[in-house]
């Protein structure tokens, strides 16, 4: 089948409007955009572990006999099936099941699974492994080369992908001449680089060949991660040239401070400025006092105070007659800001929108009409405040909550939202501290502000770190005490296979379980799967002190504020990165009280594992966090939980990567001498097109 990078993905067979609309969910729109979806980790199927052989914490295939198999009332109900092989046995273990996966698991029959071994009570288990039952004795791993495993959105499975990437892989990536087309990389790189072409690459990537090396295509170390990690940097790198050259023509509206204004509002705060929210303020406010756009970054530890910096650079917009919007990247956040901000502001006479994409629709038309006609001066809410169906009617400040970067295409759409020959001034604020390498290559055209310090009396959270297996039930009682002395507590649940689904179904569990062990404490329940108006309702009652203890997912992680509450608990730590914890930590010890930590761990952990819980136990500065990260992770680790809060890159890694980045800038003056034409395609390929920042 000869198919086009550009065919939209409708012309691959199987995708019908229902699958391409969740294929949008992830970008994918078209046939390249199949190509270059790029698995994100692989996993060795080839190979059949012996029971007896087992080793802790490794993914392996095994085969073994059914001894039997039960379901079982414990903590949680359970389907526990026990098999062996002669030389050891193992036990399945299913939280999920049905009638009839449970009838299948016969005496006798055999059963060849993949997952993670992991010791149990009474020796080694898989949970919810990928499993095929067969009435004879099977032969050989699952696979027979390295299996990709893709990033992915529910309802869309691994083998629909492999599927579609092998589509993909017999049409597109034989045609040849297109692919040359699109090739950036002059020949000489290729091989100073170890860089195979863009061709060989994409198929190294999507299709391992048999023999090739898991550990290297885990740590992205393989020629063809070379190449499209260089392919990658290149792209940003071109974009944040245009980023600035396009900065240089633009003017944005001078905006002058109304002094009485920021005086009434710095009254009725309730607290002093620190120093560094003064200095930081005061380098916002010239920012925005100038006629060129201003694009800087504060960065600032979580609850160094970041919000306030925001609302009087929007005060300042306001004093100019300018719209601004405060956009956050999940709902959650958004809607504490507007609440913050709804305090703040309305003591001012000021009046604030509220815009995220699941607003009810007449409200959300309000709401267009009055930013339309100016009426509006301050919104709140998510991406859906940059979507092309606003239209304001003079924009002056957009300010991005937990970004580190502004796209060039996001630019450009909030360019056309401004008046004519006019952009806004854009301010980003962050908790992650960018290593100084980066900011070098990757936000030199930024300017950054710290806020290195903390507002006065926070008291270092106190993090410990404990086995769950044999310490559980003393947490439980911790968390009564702690609410009994009407202090509020948090309770994270672990992150489950990038499933939302899964990782619902064990918050929900752990809540009910948490609710019989604990009665007579008020519980609330949040996660991903809640409908927006759920959740605030729970987060409402939270932040009113009428729920003592919130179960939920990492949906907490940035930025929620509820003073009150002193006890975090964090389920399997040890599968969280750095970032990721220190996050969720930094959501206790926001008040004056004494704040505790506690990090539940399964055994036995990784050495990485161990180095990142002994760095959070002993340390509560974020930036000595990031160092440490960049050590840690730099010793070769791979970490499957995202990065908070930075660039998302498809391949590269920025800190695993660094060694890449003095590189690319001569790279990048080959390119535009070899193939100019090339670059726009390059940076849509990577960096994404206007709708992906418009429609995020
Ligand atoms: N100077 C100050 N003195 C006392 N309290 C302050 C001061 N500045 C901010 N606060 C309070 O500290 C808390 C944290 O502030 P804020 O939510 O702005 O932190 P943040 O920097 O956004 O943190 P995170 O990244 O964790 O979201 C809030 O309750 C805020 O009202």
């Amino acid at each position: 089948m000869a198919l086009a990078l550009i065919d939209p993905v409708t012309e691959l067979t199987g995708v019908g409007p229902q699958l391409a609309g969740k294929l949008e969910r992830l970008h994918v729109r078209r046939v390249q955009d199949v190509l270059f979806h790029l698995p994100l980790r692989y996993e060795d199927r080839t190979h059949v572990t012996e029971l007896g052989a087992l080793l802790p914490n490794l993914s392996t295939v095994v085969i073994g006999q059914i001894d039997v198999a039960q379901v079982v009332f414990g903590r949680r109900r359970s389907l526990l099936v026990h098999i062996s092989d002669g030389t050891g046995s193992l036990t399945i273990r299913m939280f999920y099941f049905n009638r009839a996966q449970e009838k299948s698991f016969q005496r006798g029959l055999w059963v060849k699974c993949f997952g993670e071994v992991r010791p149990g009570l009474k020796g080694y288990e898989m949970i919810h492994p990928e499993y095929r039952i067969s009435a004879d004795e099977p032969e050989g791993g699952l696979d027979s080369t390295l299996t990709p495993v893709y990033p992915t959105t529910e309802g869309v499975s691994q083998a629909l992908w492999r599927k579609l990437t092998d589509q993909v892989l017999a049409g597109a990536l034989q045609n040849v001449d297109e692919l040359v087309a699109i090739e950036c990389l002059p020949a000489k790189f290729q091989a100073a680089y170890e860089a195979a072409t863009l061709q060989e690459a994409l198929k190294a990537l999507h299709r391992p060949q048999a023999g090739v090396d898991l550990a290297a295509m885990q740590q992205a170390g393989s020629a063809a991660h070379q190449r499209l990690i260089i392919e990658e940097l290149l792209a940003h790198h071109f974009s944040i040239r245009r980023s600035r050259s396009l900065r240089a023509h633009e003017q944005a509206p001078a905006m002058r401070k109304d002094i009485d204004l920021e005086n009434r509002f710095l009254a009725n705060l309730g607290f002093t400025l620190t120093g560094a929210q003064t200095r930081v303020s005061q380098e916002v406010a010239q920012d925005l006092a100038n006629q060129s756009p201003a694009m800087r970054l504060i960065q600032g530890d979580v609850g160094s105070g970041k919000t306030v910096i925001a609302a009087m650079a929007m005060l300042q917009a306001v004093s100019a007659g300018t719209q601004t919007v405060l956009m956050a990247p999940t709902e959650l956040l958004a809607e504490q800001h507007f609440r913050t901000l709804s305090d703040w502001f309305g003591a001012l006479g000021i009046s604030i929108g509220w815009l995220a994409s699941k607003t009810p629709a007449k409200e959300k038309r309000q709401t267009l009409e009055q930013l339309a006609s100016g009426e509006l001066l301050v919104a709140v809410g998510t991406h859906a405040l940059i979507q092309e169906s606003v239209v304001y009617q003079n924009l002056g400040l957009v300010v991005i909550d937990e970004q580190h970067r502004f796209g060039v295409e996001q630019r450009l759409a909030l360019r056309a939202k401004t008046p004519a020959g006019k952009v806004p001034h854009q301010l980003a604020m962050t908790a992650t501290p960018i290593p100084r390498t980066l900011a070098m290559t990757f936000y030199a055209d930024l300017d950054v502000s710290s806020i290195d310090e903390l507002p006065p009396g926070r008291k270092v959270v106190e993090t410990v770190v404990i086995p769950a297996a044999s310490r559980r039930d003393e947490v439980i009682e911790r968390v009564r005490q702690a609410c009994q002395q009407g202090r509020q507590v948090y309770w994270v649940c672990p992150l489950i296979d990038e499933s939302e689904v899964l990782e619902a179904q064990a918050a929900t569990d752990t809540a009910e379980e948490l609710s019989k062990r604990l009665s007579g404490l008020r519980i609330g329940l949040v996660h991903g799967r809640l409908k927006s108006k759920e959740k605030e309702l729970v987060m409402s009652h939270f932040r009113a002190g009428e729920v003592d203890l919130l179960v939920a997912t990492t949906v907490i992680e940035v930025g929620v504020d509820v003073p009150n509450a002193s006890l975090m608990v964090i389920e399997n730590a040890e599968r969280m990165g750095l970032a990721q914890l220190h996050q969720l930590r930094g959501r206790v010890g926001r008040g004056s009280e004494q704040s505790f930590c506690l990090l539940l761990y399964q055994q036995p952990l990784s050495q990485h594992a161990k180095a990142r819980l002994k760095t959070l136990r002993e340390t509560n500065d974020g930036f000595v966090i990031a160092e440490k990260d960049l050590e840690i992770r730099g010793a070769g680790e791979l970490l499957g939980t995202r990065q908070t809060g930075s660039i998302s890159f498809k391949v590269a890694d920025l800190i695993r990567d660094q060694h890449l980045l003095p590189s690319i800038e001569g790279i990048a003056v080959a390119v535009e001498k070899t193939t100019p034409q090339n670059v726009d395609a390059l940076i849509e390929r990577w960096v994404g097109t206007k709708e992906d920042y418009v429609n995020a």
